[in-house]
This record gives structure tokens, C-alpha cells and sequence, in this order.
């Protein structure tokens, strides 16, 4: 049975395909310096037989309105770019498939209205969030200066730590060299003290697009994973079906690169 719904599933397109951890933007301002998936993790998918727990994580975008959300979003998951205008109203979601490290993975990544007028709307969807990325647009610094508002909007709604977050400079294209150094100077100073990971991107060109969703992604999975695997830290966790992973006694140690991950560094 399960055989023959696997035939129904079309496979993942190769540029959803990530088997290496991909990289940050800045090492100013990433949430991980590493190059490689942790070892346990690693391990539990390549013994897997597809049933690993947790296949979907939830992403929220947040920021003004007219700084380029929906077209990012757009962007990655349509390719392509729509010069005119039209506001999100209330919500939006799309469901991106990855296979990461042989693992299937989707993000269901929420597109929310910067309007002031749907707000309440928007931060109903807030809930759960495992990545946050606020948005801001690189030709307009006024946004940067809100973001903070909007992730403080979006971390009440959710525990404390358990989300990913991600500041995201828009329209690239739009600002010179000169002028798009000069910002991120002060987007990574926002950055660090949002403890946010940040990127620059243009969704007209695409430029770093796919490199920032395949880092969500990326941590985003392993974040998911080792959740799972902690669930049964201190004893045997079974993995896929009748696969056994020796857990290490330590998974409670914070790693040395200071990430929100809870298992030993690879
Ligand atoms: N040149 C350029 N224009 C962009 C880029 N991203 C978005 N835009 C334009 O900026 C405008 C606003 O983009 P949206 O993606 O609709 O903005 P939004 O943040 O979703 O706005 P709300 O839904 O109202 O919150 C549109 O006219 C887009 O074409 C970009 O990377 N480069
Ligand atoms: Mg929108």
C-alpha cells in the first residue's frame, strides 16, 4: 500500500535536494557557523526508512507592508516576479517540498499582510512558528527600523527560544553596492540584536533566493530532528522502522557554537 502511494508523489526537484549544510550569508550575523549536518543527525537519516517523525515546519513572514513578502515568497516557490503591486490581504501559505539529507521535508511558509489594517488577522497565524524572518526593503530604511516591532509581534505568540529568526533585506537590485554595504552595517547590527540570522536578496533577480530558503530549510530540519531524537534522549531512540540509535548521555549540553541545537556538535 504505502508502496504504491509513493508512486503517486511526484519526486522533489533537484534544487530542493540538500544533502550539505548550506551556508550563511554574513558570519557577522548567522545563527550557525557550521558546515555540516550534526553527526546523530545525520546518522538517524541515513538509517531511516522514510518515517522519521516531524515533516513540516512552519515559517511566518512578517514586515511592512509594499517591502517585498509576497514576492519573495513568490519567488522561491513559483519562480517568478510580479511588478505590480497587489497587498496580501489577511494571509497566505504555500507548502515547499524539500529532501534534505534523503529525508522528505516541507516548510509551510506563511505570507502575512504588512497593512496595518489586517494585523489582527495576520498575527492569529503567528502560533508555532519554528522560523521567523522579518523582512525589510534595502531602498527603504525607515522598514528596517520597524522590524523589531514585528518580531516582537511574532515572538509573543510563541514559547520562548523556539523559533528560528531571520532578518531579510529586500530589492537588492534596487540599491548600489555602495548603499546596500552601507545598510547591512546596520541591518547586522539589528541582526545580532534581534538574534537573527541575516540575508540581503532581490527577488527581481532572484540573487540569494534559493541559497536563504535551503538555510531555513536546513535549519529548520535539523532543528526538527534533533527535537525528535531528544524526545527519547537517555534511552534508545527507534528511528524508521525497527532501526535503533544510541543516544548520547550529553544531549542536553549546549554545543560550542552557541546554537539553539541541543545535541553534541559533529
Ligand atoms: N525591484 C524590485 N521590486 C520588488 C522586489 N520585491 C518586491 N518588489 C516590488 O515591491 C512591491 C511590493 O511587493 P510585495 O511582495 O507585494 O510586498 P508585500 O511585502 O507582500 O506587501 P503586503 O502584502 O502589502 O504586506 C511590488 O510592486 C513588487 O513588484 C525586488 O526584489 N526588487
Ligand atoms: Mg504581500
Amino acid at each position: 500500500m504505502k508502496s504504491n502511494l509513493m508512486h503517486l508523489v511526484p519526486p522533489v526537484s533537484r534544487d530542493r535536494i540538500i544533502s550539505q549544510f548550506p551556508k550563511w550569508y554574513t558570519p557577522e550575523a548567522c545563527l550557525q557557523l557550521k558546515e555540516h549536518f550534526h553527526a546523530q543527525v545525520r546518522t538517524a537519516c541515513q538509517q531511516s526508512t522514510g518515517t522519521v517523525g516531524l515533516k513540516i515546519s512552519k515559517v511566518v513572514v512578517v514586515g511592512d507592508l509594499y517591502v517585498g513578502k509576497t514576492s519573495l515568497i513568490n519567488r522561491f516557490c513559483k519562480d517568478n516576479f510580479d511588478r505590480d503591486y497587489k497587498a496580501t490581504i489577511g494571509v497566505d501559505f504555500e507548502i515547499e517540498r524539500f529532501e534534505i539529507v534523503g529525508i522528505p521535508y516541507n516548510l509551510q511558509i506563511w505570507d502575512t499582510a504588512g497593512q496595518e489594517k489586517f494585523k489582527c488577522i495576520a498575527s492569529a497565524y503567528y502560533r508555532g512558528a519554528e522560523v521567523i524572518i522579518t523582512v525589510f526593503d534595502l531602498a527603504d530604511i525607515q522598514t528596517l527600523d520597524h522590524t523589531k516591532q514585528w518580531l516582537e509581534d511574532a515572538l509573543r505568540e510563541n514559547e520562548p527560544d523556539s523559533s528560528f529568526i531571520f532578518l531579510v533585506g529586500t530589492k537588492k537590485d534596487l540599491v548600489s553596492d555602495a548603499v546596500c554595504e552601507r545598510t547591512e552595517l546596520d541591518a547586522i547590527r539589528f541582526a545580532n540584536e534581534m538574534q537573527a540570522e541575516y540575508w540581503s536578496v532581490s527577488a527581481k533577480t532572484g540573487e540569494n533566493v534559493k541559497e536563504f530558503f535551503s538555510r531555513v530549510a536546513a535549519l529548520a530540519f535539523e532543528q526538527s530532528m534533533i527535537k525528535e531524537l531528544e524526545k527519547t534522549a537517555g534511552r534508545m531512540a527507534r528511528i524508521g522502522s525497527g532501526n535503533l540509535i544510541k543516544l548520547e548521555k550529553n544531549m542536553t549540553d549546549i554545543p560550542e557554537d552557541n546554537t539553539k541545537v541541543s545535541l553534541s556538535c559533529c
